[in-house]
């Protein structure tokens, strides 16, 4: 048998997609949006690749044929998984290959954030050096990373490489996770005594808004946010006014709650020193990007061969 292999967003993956090891048909596509393109471009093919497309149930329902949805990435919060289930169509995932390239955006945030490195950079371009009765100045504040407490929310892959990296660096680590495991805290104890939270849980109706002004008033006035898993987990709105109101320290996001943010976002427009925006590309080192595009087609190939990996339920 000839598979129709269909890769939906190609233009989403800066890496080499090797050719899978079994007789197919591929088509690619530098990126696709609407629904109707989507059943278009998918309406014969058995196994589709998507990193950020939307497999809704009315798409899903529209393709009888599909039998392998392979996604680009860990999180798949994009897949109506439901559906799919109902449909016998697999879903599967990449794993484990982020474990440095998240970890190091999340402790760049971290450090630009305690240390106002960006607002002092553009206070640098503006001319108040030159200005300065000083040979420096301290409009902005500076704290240390070492001896300060990181609560981790969502303690897996990504959770871990993280706590190994705060230790290295003198923090106190405080994980919380639905999964039971040794060490953990609950939500509670991570809200009320960090210095910083990192947020690793994927998107799902339980985690949604986990992030609002009910949690922004439990955290300590100089604490720091970081999110580099999903837009929907932080109330955007409640963030910006606690950032306002000095209710939390600081906020360094790589991912918003619609991307790209077409209509405008209110975390993207704020001119705040103490928020950092990045284009959802904490998983975009060369190294990872190459690992998950040789994880993707091993997935595919194990689907093929009846073994099928990295099942998302
Ligand atoms: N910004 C990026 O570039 C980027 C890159 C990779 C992954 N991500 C995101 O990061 C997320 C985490 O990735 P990972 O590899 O660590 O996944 P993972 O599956 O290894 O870990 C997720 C953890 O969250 C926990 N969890 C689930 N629901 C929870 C809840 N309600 N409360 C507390 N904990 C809960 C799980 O038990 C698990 O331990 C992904 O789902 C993805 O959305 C973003
Ligand atoms: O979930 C992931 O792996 C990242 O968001 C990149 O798509």
């Amino acid at each position: 048998m000839t598979h129709k292999i269909v890769f939906l967003d190609r233009e989403s993956l800066d890496a080499n997609v090797r050719a899978p090891n079994f007789p197919h048909e591929y088509k690619e596509y530098e990126s696709t949006w609407t629904p109707d393109e989507i059943v278009e471009r998918l309406k014969d093919a058995d196994i589709a690749i998507i990193n950020k497309v939307p497999m809704r149930a009315d798409t899903l329902k529209q393709l009888p044929n599909l039998k392998l949805i392979a996604v680009a990435a860990t999180g798949t919060d994009v897949v109506d998984k439901a559906q799919a289930k109902a449909q016998g169509i697999t879903v599967s995932n990449i794993r484990g290959y982020a474990f440095n390239t998240v970890p190091e955006h999340v402790i760049a945030l971290l450090f630009a954030l305690r240390r106002s490195i960006v607002p002092y950079a553009q206070s640098v371009k503006r001319g108040d050096w030159n200005k300065s009765s000083q040979f420096c100045y301290f409009d902005y504040p500076i704290y240390d990373i070492a001896g300060s407490t990181l609560g981790i929310v969502g303690y897996g892959a990504l959770g871990k490489s993280i706590a190994k990296r705060a230790e290295a660096l003198g923090m106190k680590v405080l994980p919380y996770d639905v999964f039971p495991q040794e060490g953990l805290v609950d939500f509670e104890t991570v809200l009320t005594q960090s210095d910083a939270i990192t947020i690793h849980v994927p998107l799902t109706p339980d985690t949604k808004n986990m992030f609002g002004e009910e949690q922004f008033r439990k955290m300590k006035k100089h604490a720091l946010l970081i999110n580099t898993a999903r837009g929907g987990l932080v109330d955007e709105a409640a963030l910006l006014e606690a950032l306002k109101s000095g209710e939390i320290g600081g906020a360094g996001f790589d991912v918003v709650a619609q991307e790209p943010p077409k209509d405008g976002n209110i975390l993207c427009e704020a001119d705040l020193p103490n928020l950092i925006v990045t284009p959802h590309v904490a998983w975009a080192s060369k190294e990872a990007m190459q690992i998950l595009a040789d994880q993707l087609i091993d997935n595919v190939e194990n689907f093929v061969a009846g073994k099928p990996s990295n099942v998302v339920e």
